[in-house]
This record gives C-alpha cells, structure tokens and sequence, in this order.
C-alpha cells in the first residue's frame, strides 16, 4: 500500500514508518518537525515538511494516489496542555479535522488515528474498556477525544474505514528508532537518565507517593512501541468502510512508578536516584487497558509484554545516541 504517515518524524512515528517499510509499503511522511527530527524519519521513506495544510497537496499531487493515512501528528505533553490549552485544540482537533477534510476531498478509504488512554481520564473501573465514560482531566485528552468523535461521524456519513486507537503508556524502541523527546517528561526515559547520567541535579521526581494503590503511586500500562507499530499494521487490514472503531492498545497489565524504577535498577545495574515530589496536576492514580475487543475484532494482542524487555531496547537507543 502507499500510505501517508503523519507524525512520522517523531518517536512512535518513526517506528510505524520503519514497521511499514519492513512490510513491503511505501511511505511518506508529513511532519511539521515541531517535536520530531527529520534525521528520525527511516530511510526508505519520503518527508514532507509542513502541517496538514498541506496534506490535500501531498494527498493528491504527484506522491499519491494513497490507499491509507495513519494520523499521529499532535502535541502530546499534558502539563502544556493545561498551561496552553489553545495550542492542543488547535494543533490536535483543528489539524486533525483539515486533514479530513483533506482525506475526504482526496477519497481516501483507510485512516487510522493515535488516540490515547487520557480519553477516559479517572476511570471509574480497570482494567478500561472502551465502552467506559470518556471524561478526560485535561485538554490533551480532551482534543483527542473530538477527534475520535468526528470520525464515529464522518466515516458513517462518507464511507470512511477508520480506526482509532487509545495507546496507553508507550516505551521502548526499535533498531535506530527511539524517543527523542525535547524536553523528555516521559518515566522510562527520565530513569534512565537519573540512572545512567552523569553529575548532579538529574534525581528522578516521584510525582506523588500518596494515592491510594499499593506502593503509593500511579500504576500505568506500558506497551512495547513495536507491538504499538504492529497493531496500526492490523488496523490497516481490519478497518471497514462506513464504520469507526475505537480499541485500546495496552498490555493489561499495570507497574507502579516504583516498580518501573526498580526494573530500570535491574536492567542498568544502577540505582535510580530519586525525590518525592507534589502529585502532577491531572494524573490519573491506575490506567491499565483491557486488551479484549482488539484481540477479539482484529485479532491483535502484544507480543513483547515484558517491561523489563522496553526498558532494555529504550536503554539501547539511548546508549546508541549518547
Ligand atoms: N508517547 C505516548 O506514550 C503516547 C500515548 C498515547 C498517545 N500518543 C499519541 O501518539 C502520537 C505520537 O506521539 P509521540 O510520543 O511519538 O510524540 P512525538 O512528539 O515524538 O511525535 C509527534 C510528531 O508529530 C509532529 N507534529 C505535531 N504537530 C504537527 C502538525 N500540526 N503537523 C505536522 N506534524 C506535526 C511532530 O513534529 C512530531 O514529529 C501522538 O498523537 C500522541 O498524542 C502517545
Ligand atoms: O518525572 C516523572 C515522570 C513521570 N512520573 C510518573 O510516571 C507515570 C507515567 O508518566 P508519563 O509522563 O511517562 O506518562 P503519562 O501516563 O502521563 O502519559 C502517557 O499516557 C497518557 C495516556 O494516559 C498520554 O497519552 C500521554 O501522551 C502519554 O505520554 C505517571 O504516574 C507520572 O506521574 C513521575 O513520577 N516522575
């Protein structure tokens, strides 16, 4: 298939984009570099730089025809989603639905968009089905959860195949691609830091050890990037025209914050230097995902479910990088 991938520069991005590639697909990337890294983007595939007011060119100019768009261009920090909530609608919800339009306009039938498990924020129940209340806590997930909605609509009103799929916590890497994130706020890649780096000031901040789980702090569902990049491969080939789909991408299976400092200790052989600090505002305490309508409708389940096995491949990019 020739499929266009927007985001493709950044880190889950350039994963999809290197899967893809193995895959036999053509792709071009659309990505406006605003957090990504043109040296991100796997050989093989084309970049294009600029935001998605430029997707209906590319979609319909000399690079096309398409068969498929996998939509991961957006913000993704929910602090700055707090702080700046008009850069997430804008970037997030007004993007995604010019892409649309452009989608439409150009008669594309396949489009899969990255969703995120801050789409139900506190969930009332885990591990969270799909079917549970979409009340977000932050404007983050609050742009992703229109998105989500506008193609339940459009893909019945226009025939559209489209799928969106509610990534929990992502992690890992796959060969030269990883997370390269400027400021980095993610745990796996901030432990390794206070683990691995060198002089003083990099101690890793235990935003709060007081929520009511069994060590204190949050628990969280981590998912290999890889098994993320595989289940897009799955959505491609299960999508059905006229219908949407919203399935969550998870292992099932919850690590608090201080059972993943304790696997990254095991993994680099090196204690993890901590603080305790303030909760951050708009953490959920237990995010963990039920894999069953994925696995049931498009027959994916993760094959790389090990955290310890994330934390090693993220350590190795890092290594690589460093
Ligand atoms: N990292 C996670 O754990 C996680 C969890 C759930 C959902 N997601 C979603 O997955 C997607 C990818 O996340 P990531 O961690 O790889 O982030 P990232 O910041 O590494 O990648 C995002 C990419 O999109 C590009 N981009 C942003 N806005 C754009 C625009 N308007 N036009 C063109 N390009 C634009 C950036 O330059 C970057 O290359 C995002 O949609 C994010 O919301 C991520
Ligand atoms: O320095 C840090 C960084 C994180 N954490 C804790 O570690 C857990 C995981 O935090 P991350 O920032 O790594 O990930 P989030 O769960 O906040 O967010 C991730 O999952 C979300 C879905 O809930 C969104 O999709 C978001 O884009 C994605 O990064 C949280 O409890 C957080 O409080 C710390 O204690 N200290």
């Amino acid at each position: 298939m020739k499929i266009l991938v927007t985001g493709g520069a950044g880190f889950i991005g350039s994963v999809v984009t290197r899967r893809l590639l193995e895959e036999g697909h053509r792709v071009v990337v659309l990505d406006d570099l605003s957090t990504g890294f043109a040296d991100a983007v796997p050989r093989g595939a084309e970049l294009v730089r600029g935001t998605m007011a430029r997707a209906l060119d590319v979609l319909t100019g000399d690079l096309g025809p398409f068969d498929a768009v996998l939509h991961l261009a957006a913000r993704a920090l929910i602090d700055d989603s707090v702080r700046h909530p008009e850069r997430f609608w804008r970037n997030n919800t007004v993007e995604s639905l010019t892409l649309l339009d452009a989608v439409l306009s150009a008669g594309v039938g396949r489009l899969v968009f990255s969703s995120t498990a801050a789409v139900y924020g506190q969930p009332e129940r885990v591990p969270i089905e799909e079917s549970a209340p979409t009340v977000p806590t932050n404007p983050y997930g609050a742009s992703k959860l229109a998105v989500d909605l506008a193609l339940e609509a459009y893909a019945r009103a226009h025939g559209l195949a489209s799928v969106s799929l509610r990534y929990f916590n992502v992690a890992g890497a796959l060969g030269e691609s990883g997370e390269r994130h400027e400021p980095e706020t993610h745990i796996i890649p901030l432990a390794l830091d206070a683990a691995l780096g060198e002089g003083a000031g990099r101690e890793f901040a235990v935003f709060g050890d007081d929520y009511p789980t069994p060590d204190g702090t949050c628990v969280r569902d981590f998912i290999h990037v890889a098994d993320i990049a595989d289940a897009h491969l799955a959505a491609l080939a299960g999508a059905v025209p006229g219908e949407h789909r919203n399935y969550n991408l998870g292992n099932g299976r919850g690590f608090s914050v201080r059972e993943v400092l304790d696997a990254v200790a095991r993994v680099t052989g090196r204690r993890v230097p901590t603080r305790s600090a303030a909760r951050r505002p708009g953490d959920p305490a237990v995010l963990v995902a039920s894999g069953e309508r994925v696995r049931r409708e498009l027959g994916w389940k993760p094959a790389r479910p090990g955290l310890e096995e994330m934390i090693e491949d993220a350590s190795r990019f890092r290594r690589a990088r460093s």
